[in-house]
């Protein structure tokens, strides 16, 4: 992003201060949907560099537009300014706002104010927060106020590690500029940041988007490009055939959540490879499923009729499980792999270079660490996930409020979709059915990984607005009113 805005100065006929101007008008834009009682207090914390200039251009605006009680805090002990901070601090000081320079932290006394804004550091932080700085930010995170953070968190690092002893600014809501940064996916930042937004500030949108990375965001019109009609003259036999090796005894509910995901998804055909035991509430909650029972095979017959085979959920650790996963791993087929499947990989790790390539793992957090080693920080899982995703040439998606999809190539793509609606159970077993669904239908492993996100996602939303709690049953049986949503059917 900071060669972003150096490409954007240099190449558009704007100014820094201009575009910081930008940034704080766009900050400002979004701060009034929310905070529109232009009678309160408003405290703006302001460091010397180019976050703080933002914190001051802000002040400006909002006494433009009718907040009359604020007071602007330097937080001066850089002592170094940026330009554009020299510039800003020169408009405010025109502007009659109110002003406190603070040389120490000690010198914070008796704010009373509604609300806060945090503009002491942004994307500079080059190092956590000590001293005097960290003495101001307790300060301030004490006086259990609302805080509103410029960009990022003061004391909170866009990228890289996440220290547990987070001491920087504990912000209500961050207002970024034009990209989210990365380690706000990651669930430590909740320290940091209740919310996010990202607001437009007229970076040039071509040179971000050529900029190679190792971290991209997947939008709707990335899915709307992906999804394929459904053409006239089209039978069950065009839409593929998922087999879904799932359930036991007591968690059948899995297997049937599996095999739903991947009915309404669209496969032309499911089988679900259940114990015989589950066979009466196969027939009875999905008639449309066929059975295959899998009472002591170790090994399964006629897989190429099959398109798409995910096997995990709900499959339990028996030894018939472990030699069924066994020679499906030495057959050599794409495989979607969860769950148990993924629990009985960790307890056999030698298997693990030699999962078929092109398939899709699909791990939680601590599934991820029992195969790949625990990870104290989200950022060395991520990391870890990136390396094994190409040195297996498999696609793994790590499943989180953002899920990550880690491609055999290196990138990494983030899926935005999702929210704590769908924190429950048999909601994975949904997401692996979704998946083998779109395998069915011939997309590729990586278009079926990131499809399924999206819509899995994209259906606990549309359920959120209705309800409290989506089960994974509705997250299921919504998938396709979502695809209808983004794509014709002929
Ligand atoms: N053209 C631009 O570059 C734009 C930048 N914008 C703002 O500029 C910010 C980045 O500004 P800067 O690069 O000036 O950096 P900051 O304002 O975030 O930080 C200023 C200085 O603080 C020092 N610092 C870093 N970590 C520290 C620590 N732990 N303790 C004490 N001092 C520390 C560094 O020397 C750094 O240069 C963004 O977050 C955003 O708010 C926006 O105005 C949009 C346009
Ligand atoms: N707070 C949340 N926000 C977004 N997605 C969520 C949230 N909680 C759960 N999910 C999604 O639900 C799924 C849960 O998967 P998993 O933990 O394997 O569930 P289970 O084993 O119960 O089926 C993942 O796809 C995850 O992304």
């Amino acid at each position: 992003m900071r060669k972003a805005d150096e490409f954007t100065i240099a190449n558009k006929p704007i100014a820094s201060i201009d575009l910081m101007e930008k940034a704080a008008r766009a900050f400002v834009q979004c701060f009034l949907k929310y905070e529109f009682d232009t009678s309160k207090s408003v405290a703006i914390f302001c460091g010397t560099g180019n976050n703080g200039g933002d914190g001051l251009a802000i002040a400006h605006i909002l006494l433009a537009n009718g907040y009359e009680n604020i007071k602007v805090y330097i937080i001066n002990f850089n002592k170094k300014q940026s330009d554009d901070f020299a510039i800003n601090l020169q408009r405010i000081d025109e502007s009659g706002c109110k002003k406190v320079i603070l040389s120490r932290a000690s010198e914070l006394k008796n704010i009373k104010a509604d609300l806060i804004i945090d503009a002491i550091l942004g994307s500079g932080l080059n190092k956590p927060l000590e001293g005097e700085f960290a003495e101001v930010v307790k300060a301030i995170n004490k006086l259990n106020k609302r805080i509103y953070a410029v960009d990022v968190p003061t004391g909170f690092p866009t990228e890289g590690i996440i220290i547990k002893e987070y001491n920087g600014i504990r912000a209500y809501k961050t207002i970024c500029f034009q990209r989210p940064k990365i380690n706000f996916f990651f669930p430590e930042s909740a320290a940091a940041t209740e919310k996010f937004e990202v607001v437009e500030i007229g970076l040039d949108e071509n040179f971000i988007q050529n900029q190679s990375a190792d971290f991209y965001l997947v939008e709707e019109s990335d899915i709307k490009s992906m999804l394929k009609p459904r053409k006239l003259f089209t039978h069950k036999g065009t839409y593929g055939h998922g087999l879904i090796i799932a359930g036991d005894t007591n968690t059948m509910g899995a297997a049937l959540l599996s095999s739903m995901a991947c009915l309404h998804a669209g496969a032309g055909l499911t089988t679900a490879c259940i114990p015989q035991s589950g066979l009466t509430a196969l027939n009875t909650a999905l008639p449309e499923v066929m059975a295959l029972p899998r009472d002591g095979m170790s090994k399964l017959d006629n897989l190429e009729k099959y398109q798409a085979i995910a096997i995990g959920p709900g499959f339990g650790l028996s030894a018939e499980s472990k030699n069924l996963l066994k020679s499906l791993i030495e057959g050599q087929k794409p495989l979607i792999i969860d769950a148990d499947a993924l629990n009985i990989l960790a307890e056999n790790s030698d298997w693990i270079d030699k999962i078929p390539v092109n398939s899709i793992l699909t791990p939680h957090m601590k599934e991820f660490d029992r195969l790949f080693g625990k990870h104290e920080h989200w950022w060395e899982r991520i990391q870890s996930a990136k390396i094994q995703a190409q040195k297996l040439n498999v696609v793994i998606v790590l499943k989180n409020q953002f899920t990550f999809i880690c491609l055999p190539d290196g990138k990494v793509l983030i899926n935005q979709t999702g929210n704590p609606a769908m924190a429950q159970g048999g909601m994975g077993d949904v997401l692996t059915g979704i998946i083998a669904a779109f395998m069915a239908q011939k997309y590729s492993s990586k278009d079926a990984a990131i499809l399924a996100c999206y819509l899995h996602g994209k259906a606990g939303d549309s359920l959120a607005k209705e309800f409290f709690v989506a089960t994974a049953s509705q997250v299921a049986q919504q998938i396709p009113k979502e695809i209808l949503k983004l794509n014709k059917i002929y």
